[in-house]
């Protein structure tokens, strides 16, 4: 169990993140909605610790994350993987040596300088590239690839760090539509599959619903909807996003279809 507690981060006057607190079940696929600048990447940036809270706690299975140094720290951060917008791959090197960077904490110092990989890390990072469709590409340089075939391979690289946590900081912001049909059914399958918790921020409203067994709606910094996405009605969304609520969704006026995670997890 994930639990944040009272969390809370400011930058000068400004408090990005406000006495936020959740608890996030093992597996869940939680998305965290809201309009620009509500707090959500800075949320999601603490649980990682890329950017320390300035008041509340994280804890992780009974560990106080936010007390973490050291290698405590550095394996905290492995074991909750970010995805970034921007993919943030070595585009020089090909597709498997950027996988393989997932699993630098995994081995030696000198091992990662030299970048000595062993046949059982070389495996595991073939066998995540087949679990994403993606293992032709192996070796291709990762700047030839599309802006979908990089996703990947960042949720690749992400996946052979072993994590428990998937931290996915708006994925698909810079997809067309079917790239982010296939980054996001990626994403909903190594949760399924590995019972990898996922908390992914999302813009589109629609996608949330699709994808996420749980939102949780963030305006101002504050938490200000928490619930199932069938919870989620128009008015909800209108509270959540105001005027730009028709710009990140299509407004229902009845209650809105069954998620499809929640389809696929009754099928
Ligand atoms: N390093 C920083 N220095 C100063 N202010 C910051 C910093 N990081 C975030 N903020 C401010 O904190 C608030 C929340 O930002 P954050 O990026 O967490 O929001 P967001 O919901 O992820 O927005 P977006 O959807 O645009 O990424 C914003 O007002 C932002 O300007």
């Amino acid at each position: 169990m994930l639990v944040v507690e009272d969390l809370s981060r400011r930058f000068g006057a400004k408090t990005a993140v406000d006495r936020v607190s959740l608890e996030v079940a093992p597996g869940s696929f939680v998305g965290v909605i809201g309009r620009s600048g509500a707090g959500k990447s800075t949320l999601l940036r603490m649980i990682n610790r890329l950017q320390e809270p300035s008041s509340g706690r994280i804890i992780a299975d009974g560990v106080d994350v936010t007390a973490l140094k050291g290698q405590e720290l550095r394996d905290w951060r492995a074991s909750c993987a970010m995805i970034f917008q921007q993919f943030n791959l070595v585009g020089r090197l090909d597709v498997l040596t950027n996988v393989l960077m997932g699993r630098l904490n995994r081995v030696g110092t000198l091992s990662s300088v030299l970048r000595l990989w062993s046949e059982q890390d070389r495996a595991v990072a073939l066998s995540a590239l087949e679990m994403l469709d993606i293992a032709p590409l192996a070796a291709q340089r990762a700047d030839s690839l599309s802006g979908g075939q990089q996703q990947r391979v960042a949720i690749a690289r992400a996946l052979v760090q072993e994590p428990r946590i998937i931290l996915a900081d708006e994925p698909i912001a810079s997809l067309d539509p079917r790239n982010t049909k296939v980054v996001m059914d990626a994403l909903l399958r190594i949760n399924r599959h590995f019972g990898i918790t996922v908390l992914c921020n999302l813009h589109s409203l629609d996608l949330a619903r699709t994808y996420c067994d749980r939102l949780v709606g963030m305006a101002a910094g504050k938490v200000v909807f928490d619930d199932a996405p069938a919870a989620l009605t128009g008015d909800a969304a209108r509270d959540l996003y105001g005027f730009e609520a028709g710009e990140v969704m299509e407004l229902p006026e009845t209650s809105p279809e069954p998620a499809f995670a929640a389809s696929v997890a009754a099928a």
